[in-house]
């Protein structure tokens, strides 16, 4: 058995499993210039400049039972809290597995966890159906609602759909620094994520749920390199032209419009850190969910 870690490795090691994780997690979806370019973050954003390959023969059970505190008894609950098995390598982790793992060393170390999720994905993939879902059947997730400076549709309600806002209250939102991110989407409206209640909700502890385009996922990133991008997608892009044009809420030129966008949307997939395919909205919400999950922090 190889002998325990002194504390000092101890800290190095779990920052460095956690960048590892992160850097897979994220690894697994990227492109090849895409992954370099990560990679060479989070070595900058750590200071873990070791190859992956000692670590990930590393058994998570081994890795967790190496922190002091964690006895065995506590490690098999974490464990089993993760849904991780007691077996499983540190290399061997899926996509889900890496991130709780991730954010589970990052709280423990004292670094804040990726509690702030973005669901991003092309016009009428689904994305506001899954977000609806989600507070329907998850309390404890808070989604962040939008200005706009669009027209409500029948149904939309103020303040639970969006702030639906003159283009003068929003140049006074950027003006006053109120914006976390904001674009132009779709070549029309402004949209933008109020960051008061995002930086309240976080202080409390909760997780935040981001519904969102491209550009704002970005800035997002950019702003909040913790962030977790999570990228919806749909079962074909025929289904997605249905579910579109089945919408009916824009006229044929703005759904040529957005099919365009989509098009380039779809292309940047692979920046995010995990894809989810939309073809049941409850299992697709069930997938964000468990993505976003940041169990006994
Ligand atoms: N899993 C699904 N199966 C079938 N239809 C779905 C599914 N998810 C969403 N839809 C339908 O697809 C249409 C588009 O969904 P929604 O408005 O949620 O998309 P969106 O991604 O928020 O679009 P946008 O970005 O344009 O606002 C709606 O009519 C919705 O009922
Ligand atoms: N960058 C941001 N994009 C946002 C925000 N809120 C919503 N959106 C995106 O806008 C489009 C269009 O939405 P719709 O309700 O008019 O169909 C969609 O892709 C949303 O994800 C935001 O705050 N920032």
């Amino acid at each position: 058995m190889s002998p325990r870690p002194t504390p000092p490795d101890v800290d190095r090691v779990a920052a460095g499993i956690a960048a590892v994780a992160a850097r897979r997690a994220r690894a697994a979806v990227k492109n090849a210039v895409a992954t370099r370019e990560r990679t060479a973050l989070d070595v900058a954003e750590t200071g873990w400049a070791e190859p992956e390959s000692a670590e990930a023969s590393l058994r998570v059970r081994e890795l967790l039972g190496s922190i002091p505190s964690l006895g065995p008894t506590r490690t098999a609950r974490i464990l089993d809290e993760l849904s991780i098995s007691d077996k499983k390598r540190v290399g061997g982790l899926g996509v889900r597995q890496r991130v709780v793992l991730r954010d589970y060393l990052q709280a423990r170390a004292g670094g804040r966890p990726a509690r702030l999720t973005v669901l991003a994905g092309p016009t009428a993939v689904g994305k506001g159906t899954v977000s609806t879902y989600i507070r329907e059947n998850y309390p404890d997730v808070s989604l962040s609602v939008s200005a706009t400076t669009r027209k409500p549709r029948p149904g939309e309600v103020d303040g639970v759909h969006y702030y639906f806002v003159s283009d003068a209250e929003f140049d006074r939102m950027i003006a006053e620094n109120e914006m976390l991110e904001w674009a132009i989407v779709h070549n029309s409206y402004r949209y933008g994520t109020p960051r008061g209640p995002i930086d309240a909700a976080l202080a409390e502890g909760k997780r935040v749920l981001l519904e969102i385009d491209l550009q704002g996922a970005r800035s997002v990133r950019a702003v909040m390199p913790e962030a977790l991008l999570v990228f919806l997608l749909p079962p074909t892009w025929a289904e997605l032209v249905r579910r579109l044009t089945g919408r009916g809420t824009e006229d044929a030129a703005e759904q040529q419009r957005r099919l365009e966008t989509a098009r380039v949307e779809l292309a940047a997939q692979d920046e995010f850190d995990a894809k989810v395919v939309n073809t049941e909205v409850s299992e697709a919400a069930r997938e964000v969910v468990e993505l976003m999950a940041v169990p006994g922090a």
